[in-house]
């Protein structure tokens, strides 16, 4: 009697919609196949490293044809969670399993040459670990807890009947109210169980490492897996595994860390659920968010959603009843919310006069009111915070004769002038999208006019105009310029709260989550550019911004002073984003912002998606999506419930020379959209090599719920 054959079929980290079957020979590798197991195997010319994704005793390809499996990865399979979490993601997003699984799995495991070497690697993390110390920052007890607080913690912590359930609940409290506070008191009753595990997941790396030293003083004795782009190669693949083997306890991170395999997860948090860098903008476009929401519902575990300013979508489920809701109205600390104060730039009487005290030769830089307030802020001995979302100097240059611009010749933008020590030792222009950087030209490239002017204004020609404006004050810049040529973001931050530092300039890094102690004033310039943009969400997430970086101000009541102050600048002091904000109604501002949505049938009252098309000209792009939309209706696929709108140029038409066009799909019913676009993918599949279609030379990608339209 002949022996079956093992066969095993695996994905590897490529476009292509199919796995690949091999034999699986057990005296050669040692051991049975396992769903999830990491495998090195011959692919194409070379090897590549795949997961194994089914076992059977049978092929549709010839038998003996088949190449053998030529070695096991070091690493338990992936638990079978993971992998259905993994194959979700892939069928929503429309990207291929390989392509979704393997990116998630960081780089150290994915090296056979080095596959030897890993034991000795964790060795010596697992040395290095030993020595952090671990200080009591921000550690609130229990019975610290204020009253709401105390409510809330009843409310979350899990009872007999609810405690293996799924539950999605929305924390929505105030700047400053305690929620992260809340949610570690939550966490530690989780935890109390020496098996379980939590994920912990954060929007930026910037914000991961205030977190972390709380949540080590809550946790002294737990290990905690921190994952984010910021960490090292090998360090994040000692902490991917210490959470896949179950030993760290907390794993706490950003986007990437939704997708860590965590055999006994029991409980998630969503901080700042809200934040647009939860949606991944390339590979797989997931949202975090949503997949940890997926993720919670398919283990049955409890997921926490926190905010000051909930996401529509999230907010309008809380309002329905579908997630459950806990609110925190006042602040911890006492203190009441910021004043805020809205200045009218078109009105002369904020406006310096010649001869003022304080007007400095660039005129309108900052208004004559904002001046008076960050003076007398600054004789309170408080600190300010004046953000402007725009690095660099100037972001345009031009010549006052032709009206030339500095375009980038590669992508539809301009080049922002840097001036020296921000991402150069020389002044220079650069391109934001691309990275093109170019010498200042002396003379104007078109007429060869000398007299070039620099319009607009960022983060390094208002930290200028404050240095003139108050020269004793100790001024500091953090952008990503700044962040990066000083010792780094960290320290910039560290600054700020040993109090070394009066005023900070900044883009929107300082304006979230930080928790200042000694911020009197907040002023926020050059808003106007976001309020009337044409992208449907771009007032959410201004206002969202605006209460975040409000939030920084006042934040602890030591002296029984008012609270602080925000001052924004504005020509449209009477937009609906700035009178709600004038309230800190937040609840009013998604109500209105329900309703004009309602009444636009766009998101969350619809499902949206996009194709993507680039090429090397506009026209290509369009015409491929207009073939494609073409065919859709042919096909009969454009039925009532199905909206697909006509290609358009995207609003960043050209980026590194290539030039992108897409198309809007639309419907109020998730199925439908669902099942059009897989068979988009089918179709477009067929005529491509991965996602280049082989007679045009587009490149495509479809795009589930895009943030940006
Ligand atoms: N019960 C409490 N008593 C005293 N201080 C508290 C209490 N709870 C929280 N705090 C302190 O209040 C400040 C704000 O708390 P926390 O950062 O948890 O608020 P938050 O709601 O997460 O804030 P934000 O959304 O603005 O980031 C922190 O310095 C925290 O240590
Ligand atoms: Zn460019």
């Amino acid at each position: 009697m002949t022996m079956k054959p093992i066969v095993v079929a695996v994905v590897f980290d490529n476009p292509l919609a199919q796995s690949f079957d091999y034999l699986w020979n057990i005296e050669k590798l040692g051991a049975l196949p396992e769903i999830g197991q990491m495998v090195e195997a011959p692919l194409g010319r070379a090897m590549g490293v795949g997961i194994v994704i089914k076992v059977s005793d049978h092929s549709d390809y010839e038998i003996n044809k088949l190449k053998q499996i030529e070695r096991l990865g070091p690493l338990p399979p992936l638990d079978t969670a993971l992998l259905r979490l993994m194959n979700f993601a892939s069928q929503y997003y429309i990207h291929a399993l390989g392509e979704t699984i393997l990116p998630s799995i960081p780089k150290m495991w994915k090296k056979p040459d080095d596959w030897e070497k890993i034991p000795k690697k964790l060795e010596a993390a697992r040395r290095k670990v030993a020595a952090t110390s671990r200080a009591k920052e921000g550690f609130i007890s229990k019975e610290q807890l204020n009253a709401e607080q105390k409510k809330a913690l009843l409310a979350l912590v899990g009872n007999e009947d609810n405690e293996r359930q799924f539950r999605a609940i929305l924390l929505q409290g105030q700047t400053g109210s305690g929620k992260t506070a809340v949610f570690l008191n939550w966490l530690a009753d989780v935890l109390s169980d020496p098996q379980a595990q939590v994920l912990i997941l954060v929007p930026e790396i910037n914000l991961t490492p205030q977190l972390e030293r709380r949540v080590m003083a809550y946790f002294p004795d737990k290990v905690m897996s921190v994952l984010h782009s910021g960490v090292s190669e090998n360090k994040r693949g000692v902490a991917w595994f210490d959470a896949m083997s179950g030993k760290a306890q907390i794993i706490l991170g950003t986007r990437l860390a939704a997708l860590t395999p965590i055999p006994n997860l029991r409980a998630i948090v969503v901080d700042e659920e809200h934040d647009p860098s939860y949606k991944q903008q390339e590979g797989t476009r997931y949202s975090a968010r949503d997949l940890a929401i997926w993720r919670a519902h398919d283990q049955a575990i409890p997921i926490l959603l926190a905010s000051a300013t909930p996401s529509l979508e999230t907010w309008m489920a809380a309002q329905s009843g579908r997630y459950e809701y806990i609110r925190l109205d006042q602040r911890a600390q006492g203190a009441s919310l910021p004043k805020v104060n809205l200045i009218n730039t078109r009105d002369p009487q904020h406006q310096f006069s010649p001869g003022d005290v304080g007007a400095t030769k660039e005129k309108n830089v900052i208004s004559k009111t904002l001046f008076k307030a960050i003076t007398r802020n600054l004789a309170a001995k408080k600190q300010c915070l004046i953000l402007i979302n725009r690095r660099g100097y100037a972001p345009v240059l031009s010549c006052t004769a032709c009206n030339w611009l500095s375009r980038c010749t590669h992508c539809t933008a301009y080049m922002v002038l840097h001036k020296a020590g921000a991402i150069s030792k020389r002044s220079v222009l650069s391109c934001h999208h691309c990275g093109l950087v170019k010498n200042i030209p002396t003379h104007c490239p078109e007429c060869g006019n000398a007299d070039l002017k620099m319009l607009g204004q960022g983060t390094q020609k208002i930290e200028d105009a404050i240095e003139q404006m108050w020269p004793e004050a100790n001024i500091l810049r953090v952008d990503t310029d700044s962040s990066r040529s000083s010792k780094g973001v960290e320290a910039l931050f560290q600054e700020i709260h040993n109090g070394n530092v009066d005023i900070v300039v900044g883009t929107q890094m300082i304006a979230k989550g930080h928790d200042y102690q000694n911020i009197g004033l907040v002023a926020v310039l050059d808003v106007d550019g976001r309020l009337y943009s044409a992208d449907f969400r771009a007032a959410e997430r201004l206002f969202a911004q605006l209460v975040q970086v409000a939030g920084r101000a006042g934040r602890s009541n030591t002296d029984g002073q008012a609270s602080g102050d925000i001052y924004i600048e504005t020509q449209y002091p009477e937009a609906a984003v700035f009178q709600y904000l004038l309230q800190h109604d937040v609840d009013g501002f998604l109500t209105h912002t329900a309703q004009e949505r309602g009444e636009a049938k766009l998101p969350p009252y619809t499902y949206q998606a996009l194709v993507h098309a680039e090429a090397r000209s506009l026209d290509k792009a369009i015409e491929f999506l207009s073939a494609l939309k073409g065919r859709l209706k042919d096909q009969g696929l454009m039925a009532k419930d199905l909206k697909i709108h006509d290609p358009v140029p995207k609003t960043m038409m050209r980026v590194a020379g290539s030039e992108r066009a897409q198309l809007v799909i639309e419907s109020a019913n998730r199925k439908i959209l669902q099942k059009t676009l897989e068979i988009i993918d089918q179709q477009l599949r067929q005529e491509s090599t991965g996602r280049i279609s082989k007679a045009s030379r587009i490149r495509w990608l479809i795009e589930r719920d895009p943030i940006a339209i």
